[in-house]
C-alpha cells in the first residue's frame, strides 16, 4: 500500500468552530511524519480522527484503506500514545507489558521489555509513581510492543530532558527503521524534527499549510537577502512565503520556481525550522500554499 493513511477534506467542528478543515494529505508508507502547527492549530485533533476517537463532520480519513471510525479491524495495526501519555497509574511497567499480551493479537513482550531496561524504567514501581519523561517512555514500549504498521506519536517528547529527547527519538528511529513501521508525530520542538524526520506536515488555524517531503521542501525555498523589493516578479520566485523589510534592505522567505540569478539577491538554503517558522508567521507576508497543501 502507497499511502498508509489518506484525508480527504477531512474536518472537525465542536460548536460553530473549525478545529480541524479542509485537510487533504496523504501520507506515505514507511515515513516518519512531523506533525507541526501551534496550539490549538488541530494537530491532536487529526490525530483522534485517524484513530478513530473522532468522527469525521466533513470529508473522510482512511487508514490502511480503511475508516477507522466504522471499522476498528484496522486499530490492531496503529499505536497510539496520546498528549498526556494515559498508563493505568496503579500498574507496575512490568505488569503493563503482561497485560497487553492478553489484549494484542501480536505482542513483542521482549521488545518492551528491552526498551524498558534501556530507558532505566524500574519494572517493579507503580507508574503512577514514575516521572513524566519515564512514563512517556512506558507508553512508547507498550506502543512499539504492539508491532504496529502504523505510530501515531502527541507530543511524545515534550516531558523530555535534552539527552532525553534526543536519545528518545534516536531509538524510536532505530525501531521503525528496522520495523518499516509508518510515524506520525506532533511536537513542538522543531530542531529535533530536522534530525528525526523525513516528511511534514504543517498546520495552522485548522488548516494543511505545508505538506511534503522533506528533502522537497527544503530544497524547493530559500532564503533571499537583497534590496528593498518593492513587490513585483523576482526570477526564478514562484511564492513569497514571508518577506521581512528594513529601509534598504529586504529578506525574503521564497518558495522557488527555478535559479534565482539576480546577482541582487544573495540566495541560501533554509534550515526546516526556519522554514516551518517562516510558513506560521503568516501575516503581513505574500503567501501562496496551494501547491504545497495539496501535495502528498
Ligand atoms: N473537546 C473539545 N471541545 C471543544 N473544542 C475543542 C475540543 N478539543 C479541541 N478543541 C478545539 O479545537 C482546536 C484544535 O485543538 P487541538 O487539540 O486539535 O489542537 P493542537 O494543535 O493539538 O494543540 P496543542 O499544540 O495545544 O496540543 C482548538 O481550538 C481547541 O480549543
Amino acid at each position: 500500500m502507497e499511502h498508509v493513511l489518506e484525508a480527504e477534506g477531512l474536518g472537525k467542528r465542536y460548536g460553530g468552530r473549525w478545529a480541524l478543515r479542509d485537510c487533504t494529505l496523504r501520507l506515505p508508507t514507511g515515513r516518519v511524519a512531523a506533525l507541526v502547527g501551534p496550539n490549538g492549530s488541530g494537530k491532536t485533533t487529526l490525530l483522534h480522527l485517524a484513530v478513530g476517537l473522532l468522527r469525521p463532520d466533513a470529508g473522510a480519513v482512511r487508514v490502511f484503506g480503511e475508516t477507522p471510525y466504522e471499522n476498528t479491524t484496522a486499530l490492531a495495526d496503529i499505536g497510539f500514545v496520546a498528549q498526556d501519555t494515559p498508563v493505568y497509574r496503579d500498574f507496575t511497567a512490568d505488569e503493563l507489558v503482561r497485560m497487553g499480551g492478553k489484549v494484542n493479537r501480536q505482542w513483542d513482550a521482549t521488545l518492551a521489555r528491552t526498551r524498558l531496561a534501556q530507558a532505566g524504567i524500574p519494572p517493579r514501581t507503580p507508574v503512577g509513581k514514575l516521572s513524566g519523561g519515564q512514563r512517556a517512555q512506558v507508553a512508547l514500549a507498550l506502543a512499539l510492543a504492539k508491532r504496529p504498521r502504523l505510530l501515531l506519536l502527541d507530543e511524545p517528547v515534550a516531558s523530555l530532558d535534552p539527552l532525553a529527547r534526543r536519545e528518545f527519538l534516536q531509538s524510536l528511529m532505530g525501531s521503525v527503521a528496522d520495523s518499516g513501521t509508518t510515524v506520525l508525530l506532533s511536537s513542538h520542538i522543531l530542531a529535533d524534527l530536522e534530525r528525526s524526520c523525513d516528511y511534514l506536515v504543517v498546520l495552522q488555524s485548522a488548516k494543511v499549510q505545508l505538506t511534503g517531503a522533506v528533502d522537497d521542501i527544503v530544497a524547493a525555498h530559500r532564503l533571499l537577502v537583497g534590496p528593498r523589493h518593492h513587490g513585483g516578479p523576482i526570477d526564478g520566485v514562484a511564492d513569497v512565503v514571508r518577506a521581512r523589510h528594513t529601509d534598504r534592505q529586504s529578506t525574503l522567505v521564497v518558495r522557488t520556481g527555478g535559479p534565482v540569478t539576480d546577482p541582487s539577491w544573495t540566495v541560501r538554503e533554509l534550515t526546516l525550522e526556519d522554514l516551518i517558522l517562516a510558513y506560521l508567521a503568516g501575516s503581513g507576508t505574500q503567501t501562496s500554499h496551494a501547491a504545497w497543501g495539496a501535495a502528498a
